[in-house]
């Protein structure tokens, strides 16, 4: 019996508790210390010297087999990070997303298998109209994942909100998210349509997609 308990037994963590029940009762969740400042600032100088040596390219829409570049729909420019290609920043990136996605599926049962994520530059005047995160062919995206790298001051002159648009009781109505550094978005993928407002300055993020299957 003890031996039972013991395996069954795990820490509970506060903070991924009150995530899942926002998603539950909200179908997203905004947290403000996902990230370390000092990872923050870390991820941020990782951004902008990938971005300087040209790796990042114009993000499409559609998934990786079936996209598409329409600027008239979203203008930022990405880098995909490859998880087996890590450095020690990256690593430790993906060590903070893991211990939740591990805390997600034993307590949630959610089936969280595989997962892809991007650095993401939009630059002054781009934006992305509002969408769902799930595509005709794939519908594997369970929750989204935006953390964002913007320096410390991130004025509201700047725009760059993310928009939610929720339902309350048949009411449309709109979460406006402005990207202050170390904030973390999780929202269901498949059901919360969003955008990104036109900005005016170079906004910075890492997005990412927790997948089934
Ligand atoms: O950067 C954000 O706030 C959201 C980005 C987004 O919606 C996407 O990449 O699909
Ligand atoms: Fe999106």
């Amino acid at each position: 019996m003890n031996q039972l308990f013991n395996e069954i037994a795990f820490v509970e963590n506060l903070q991924y508790e009150r995530i899942i029940d926002d998603i539950l009762t909200k179908k997203y969740s905004l947290v403000e210390n996902f990230f370390t400042q000092d990872e923050v600032l870390e991820l941020r100088q990782s951004l902008l010297d990938k971005h300087e040596a040209n790796a990042f390219k114009k993000a499409a829409i559609g998934n990786r087999v079936n996209e598409v570049i329409e600027k008239s729909i979203r203008g930022d420019v990405i880098l995909w990070i490859d998880e087996n290609r890590t450095d020690p920043l990256e690593a430790t990136f993906f060590k903070k997303i893991n211990n939740l996605v591990e805390y997600l599926n034993k307590t949630c049962f959610l089936g969280i298998l595989h997962k892809e994520f991007h650095y993401a530059l939009y630059p002054e005047g781009t934006y992305y109209k509002r969408h769902l995160d799930t595509f005709q062919n794939d519908d594997r995206r369970k929750l989204s994942f935006v953390c964002y790298l913007n320096e410390d001051g991130w004025l509201p002159e700047n725009g760059g909100e993310l928009v939610l648009y929720l339902d309350e009781n048949g009411v449309e109505t709109e979460k406006v998210i402005y990207p202050f550094p170390g904030r973390v978005v999780i929202f269901e993928s498949q059901i919360l349509e969003h955008e990104v407002k036109p900005v005016n300055a170079k906004r910075l993020s890492i997005t990412g997609w927790l997948k089934t299957r």
